[in-house]
């Protein structure tokens, strides 16, 4: 197995994308979820979206990746349209029911992506994926069967897929869900590191107080509308 540094493979350098969401309306079935909800948020920065159950947070996640269209308004993504972004392959998700391929390893979920998705070489991809199983503390159970995982083990090999692709804007639909506090927290630390965040998140949780601290931005969404809080809590303004 080819254990080289990260440095020998090509690296492109990634800071994430800028997004701004101006009156977006989405509709499901006869129900407006999002009504006329504005936002804007940094490359590299935070954003947590929050909320009661049903208020819309799978909704907007499944809009800004582009794969749900708007009733009304518009989405950029790095000063393009959400689908635009998709298609470059600059945006990845994790959806509430993502999983890992069963039947391939740890290891091999990691490849998929690299050789299918970024058509890198079995050799190139290899290196990514060594570096990427040491950074998620993976290595360990590298050939393991995902089915013989945790959830905790699980959910980070998940976003170790995820990010072996290298997306620019991340979206994570409730990635927290299900661990306990030792799993969260490690979570958190692994899309906040110390090092600085190479891609602009947006997640959603029911539990924003396990991310408050590395959060640049929250947005609360109550039934039926939305409010945008800034970092401390200060209402930016209702729609
Ligand atoms: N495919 C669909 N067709 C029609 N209505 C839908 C569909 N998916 C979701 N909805 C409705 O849209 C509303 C918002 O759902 P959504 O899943 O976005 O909420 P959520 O905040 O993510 O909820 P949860 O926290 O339970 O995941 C809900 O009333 C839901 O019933």
């Amino acid at each position: 197995m080819n254990l080289a540094p990260a440095s020998t493979a090509p690296e492109s350098v990634v800071s994430g994308l800028g997004v701004e969401v101006k009156g977006l309306v989405v509709r499901r079935g006869a129900r407006r979820v999002l009504d006329n909800l504005s936002f804007q948020l940094a490359a590299a920065e935070l954003l947590l979206i929050t909320g009661p159950a049903g208020c819309g947070k799978s909704t907007l996640l499944q809009t800004l990746a582009g794969v749900l269209s708007v009733d009304a308004g518009q989405i950029l993504v790095g000063g393009r349209s959400a689908a635009e972004a998709l298609a470059a392959g600059q945006v990845g998700a994790v959806f509430q029911r993502d999983s890992l391929l069963p039947e391939l390893t740890v290891l091999e979920n990691l490849l998929l992506p690299l050789m299918v998705g970024r058509r890198l070489s079995r050799r190139v991809a290899m290196i990514r994926a060594q570096v990427l199983l040491a950074q998620f503390g993976l290595v360990d159970i590298m050939h393991a069967w995902p089915g013989r995982l945790s959830d905790a083990l699980r959910r980070r090999a998940l976003l170790a897929r995820v990010m072996a692709v290298q997306p620019e804007l991340l979206l994570l639909d409730d990635i927290l869900a299900g661990l306990d506090a030792a799993g969260r927290a490690l979570i958190v630390r692994i899309l906040s590191p110390p090092t600085g965040r190479v891609a602009t998140i947006i997640a959603t949780t029911s539990r924003p107080e396990d991310f408050a601290r590395d959060a640049g931005a929250m947005l609360l969404l109550p039934q039926g509308t939305a409010i945008r809080y800034d970092q401390r809590g200060t209402d930016n303004g209702a729609p």
